[in-house]
């Protein structure tokens, strides 16, 4: 599944050498990270509206559609960043298995020691 994320990450690497003219992720490089969050931003609320479209209509290919467009751009961040998918991916498989109300719990005993 994760063979598409690994190599859009070699793409993306790939574009940082690539005329501004020529890709549209080296155009998104060329004006910034505020540019690149600006589409996150975007591409979020698009996916929300996407998500409440999907509920009424029972017909997920819209949320799906923006939910690409919202995943491809938090990789263009993540590249901009110097950081890739893998280490999302590693991130994911280490709370794999490990129940999301255990995680928090032992989150909050760390702010408590704190
Ligand atoms: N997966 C994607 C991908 N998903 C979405 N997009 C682009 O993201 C943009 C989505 O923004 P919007 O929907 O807001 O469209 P827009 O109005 O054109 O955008 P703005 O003018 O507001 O910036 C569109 O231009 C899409 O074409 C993508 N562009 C590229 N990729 C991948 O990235 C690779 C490299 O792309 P280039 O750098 O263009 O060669 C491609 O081969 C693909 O694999």
């Amino acid at each position: 599944m994760s063979d598409v994320l690994t190599a859009l990450g070699e793409v993306l690497e790939q574009r940082k050498n690539a005329a501004a003219d020529s890709s549209y992720v080296a155009q998104l490089y060329s004006k910034g990270l505020n540019k690149i969050l600006e589409k996150v931003g975007e591409e979020c609320t698009e996916t929300v509206i996407a998500a409440k479209d999907a509920e009424r209509s029972g017909n997920n290919d819209e949320l799906v559609y923006e939910t690409a467009d919202l995943w491809f751009h938090t990789l263009v961040m993540l590249a901009h960043r110097g950081t890739s998918p893998q280490a999302v991916l590693d991130e994911l498989a280490r709370r794999f298995d490990l129940s999301g109300l255990a995680e928090k719990a032992s989150r909050q005993r760390k702010l408590g020691d704190a």
